[in-house]
């Protein structure tokens, strides 16, 4: 039966953690649409504010968004909550929303070993600042299986009083000795699976149409599409 079939589908999601912040992303997503239509009718809004401190990841969010999101950016590196990656990136979006009084939108990205059943995860930064490429690799000497995820969880806040949701995106890979140039983060480790460069030997157009940053965005933008809001 249905059932039968969408429980089974269920208990399959609980199991792969990737799949059931997916799913958890778009029943929260959901919530917000709705909390947005039962509301005043019109929404205007000012430009979505991206706040990070990473100027890496906001070269790639301008590129990739281009004109798609009306859009400004502040520099401002948000003290982060431990725990499950998707409640640290809404925590970052109430964080963001209470400082900035208006939309925004953060992000989160974690690197996730399958050996290490998802760790560094959200700690990766902390993991390569110490360990470097050299380190990361070591952490996986110990297994046969290198593979590896990367995670983008951006969030949006449309306003201090409103509810964060959530975009996933996921590319999955391996860890390699580093090759490539070494301007961002773990880019020279990861490889990405069906191609035989890193993320740092790619150029960075072929990077952004297989990142987890730009599946991340590819929703953003949907939500953007679809919601209809009305800017300022
Ligand atoms: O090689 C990379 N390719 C990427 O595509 C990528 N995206 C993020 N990172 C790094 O992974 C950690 C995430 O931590 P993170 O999400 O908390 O970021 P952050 O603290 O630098 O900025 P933010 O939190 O202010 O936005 C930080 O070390 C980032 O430099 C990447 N490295
Ligand atoms: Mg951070």
């Amino acid at each position: 039966t249905d059932t039968e079939r969408s429980s089974k589908h269920e208990g399959k999601n609980r199991q792969l953690n990737g799949e059931r912040i997916v799913a958890e992303e778009q029943k929260s997503r959901k919530m917000a649409a709705a909390r947005l239509a039962a509301g005043t009718g019109l929404v205007k809004l000012p430009p979505v504010t991206f706040v990070t401190g990473n100027a890496k990841k906001l070269e790639e969010v301008k590129v990739i968004l281009g004109q798609s999101i009306p859009f400004q950016s502040l520099k401002l590196d948000l003290p982060e909550l431990q725990g499950d990656p998707e409640d640290i990136a809404k925590e970052k979006a109430r964080l963001a929303a209470n400082q900035v009084k208006g939309p925004v939108l953060v992000e989160d990205t974690c690197l996730c070993f399958n050996a290490l059943k998802g760790l560094p995860g959200p700690y990766i930064k902390w993991f390569l600042q110490k360990l470097g490429h050299e380190g990361l690799n070591n952490m996986l000497m110990a297994y046969d299986d290198k593979s590896a995820y990367a995670l983008c969880i951006f969030s949006l806040a449309i306003g201090p009083n409103f509810e964060p949701i959530t975009f996933v995106g996921k590319t999955m890979g391996k860890i390699v000795p580093a090759r490539g140039p070494n301007d961002f983060g773990w880019d020279p480790v990861f490889q990405p699976d069906g191609y035989d460069q890193t993320y740092a030997e790619m150029p960075k157009e072929e990077k952004n149409k297989i990142s987890h940053r730009s599946r991340a965005l590819a929703l953003v933008k949907s939500h953007f599409a679809e919601a209809g809001y009305v800017f300022e």
